[in-house]
């Protein structure tokens, strides 16, 4: 099953997505509808919203008075914070019960407008996340429900903002447009990345690595940090420490467009148990990404991403091994030497561009060029009192 969250701030156009996607064949929870079907007449969730606000909630019909609650919840966070503190356990056993239900090769598309806001992204094997600028969305939600724009500004407040959104964004998709431009952008999403997103997930296959060598790209930094807060996630309290190495973690250098990431955990036995986990979790296992020393050192064991959009190269391994210390202290003498870098970039370049950069020979020479300054970076460890 691929799990993939859906987000955006009211009025972006998440139900136009979703409706798209699910038109596709993913199946759709909504988290909306579902926060309406725990507070049903009848259900504990009304009466425990009553217990906490009074009668005065309550429609003469005796269902929840939605215009009632929004008007007494979006201009008092206390207030909406009680609500959620009601509301958002209900919701999330009632998802529960949805997911575990769902087939296995589904490609679940769940539909959370406060997924920043709770600190869900992780859970997911991939974020999506709409957008429109403020005003569009107001004029659109007054245009289509008749919201007045103080109510709509009023849930825009209560919100995350576009900042907190985009960084754990890994599909941004712009609605600004017309609904076409966006429903075009999704079937393009779903054909080339979701479907065999969740065919490599279920069969337990990495993703193709990227071979030839390409510049620097700062989103390199994000896109580590989004897949290693998943790693964290699944590693528990098994993780020693998470980090982004290699050449997408050194600012100037050219690679492979593929993150290399290593997960230190306390033991060998901790390295074996998480192996199914990462898996679930899109992150497969895989052969060594090439034939160089980092790649064979001893007791290391390899995974991959699912995510065709998004190669990476994970190494696991228990946090005692030597070649953990490293590859951190190599990717942080980098960081703070540009002279470095440069000779660094120098030897990639020179070599990816006689062998290519899938090429043992490119490989060695990288690998040779790292061997001969570990003394260096060793020294500079010393002086500065690095620790990794
Ligand atoms: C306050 C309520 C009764 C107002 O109902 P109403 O029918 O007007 O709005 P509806 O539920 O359809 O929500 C519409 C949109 O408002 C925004 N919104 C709703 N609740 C919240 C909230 N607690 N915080 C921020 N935005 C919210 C979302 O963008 C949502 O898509 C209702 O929104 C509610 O019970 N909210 C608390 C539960 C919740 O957080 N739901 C959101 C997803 S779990
Ligand atoms: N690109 C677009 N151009 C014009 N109107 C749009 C566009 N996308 C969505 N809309 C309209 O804007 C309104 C909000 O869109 P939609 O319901 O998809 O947003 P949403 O994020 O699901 O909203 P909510 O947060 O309330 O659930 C709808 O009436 C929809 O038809």
């Amino acid at each position: 099953m691929l799990r993939v969250g859906l987000t955006g701030g009211i009025g972006a156009g998440k139900s136009t997505v979703a409706s798209r996607l699910e038109e596709h064949g993913a199946l759709l929870i909504d988290a909306d509808a579902i926060a309406r079907e725990v507070v049903e007449p009848g259900t504990p969730g009304l009466a425990a919203i009553v217990a906490e606000f009074g009668d005065e909630v309550l429609a003469e019909d005796g269902s929840l008075d939605r215009p009632a609650m929004a008007e007494r919840v979006f201009n008092d966070e206390a207030a909406r914070g009680r609500l959620n503190g009601i509301v958002h356990p209900l919701v999330g056993e009632r998802t529960a019960e949805l997911l575990s239900g769902a087939p296995e090769d589904a490609i679940v598309v769940h539909d959370v407008p406060l997924l920043v806001e709770n600190h869900l992204a992780p859970s997911y094997h991939l974020v999506l996340i709409v957008n429109a600028p403020a005003d569009v969305r107001v004029r659109r939600l007054a245009e289509s429900r008749g919201m007045p724009e103080a109510d709509a500004r009023a849930r825009i407040a209560a919100q995350a903002d576009e900042q907190r959104r985009r960084a754990v964004a890994d599909v941004w998709l712009d609605n600004s447009g017309s609904p076409e431009m966006v429903r075009t952008e999704v079937d393009t999403l779903w054909s080339e990345r979701l479907v065999p997103f969740e065919a490599n997930v279920r069969l337990r296959r990495p993703a193709p690595w990227n071979r030839e060598l390409v510049e620097h790209d700062p989103a390199w930094l994000d896109a580590a940090r989004r897949a290693l807060d998943r790693i964290r996630l699944v590693a528990g309290e098994r993780v020693t420490r998470a980090d982004h190495i290699g050449a997408t973690a050194v600012p100037d250098v050219p690679a492979r467009d593929v993150i290399d990431l290593q997960l230190a955990v306390r033991s060998a036995d901790d390295v074996d148990t998480l192996g199914p986990l990462l898996a679930d979790a899109g992150f497969p296992p895989a052969m060594s990404p090439a034939p160089d020393a980092v790649s064979r050192a001893q007791d290391v064991v390899w995974h991959g991403g699912a995510d065709p959009g998004r190669p990476v190269a994970l190494r696991v391994l228990a946090d005692d091994n030597p070649s953990a210390r490293r590859a951190l202290l190599l990717r942080d003498w980098l960081r703070a030497d540009s002279d470095a870098r440069a000779e660094y970039a120098r030897i990639k370049r020179e070599h990816a561009g006689v062998s290519g950069a899938d090429h043992p020979r490119y490989a060695e020479a990288k690998q040779t060029w790292l061997n001969d300054v570990t003394a260096k970076a060793e020294r500079w460890a010393a002086e500065t009192g690095w620790t990794p």
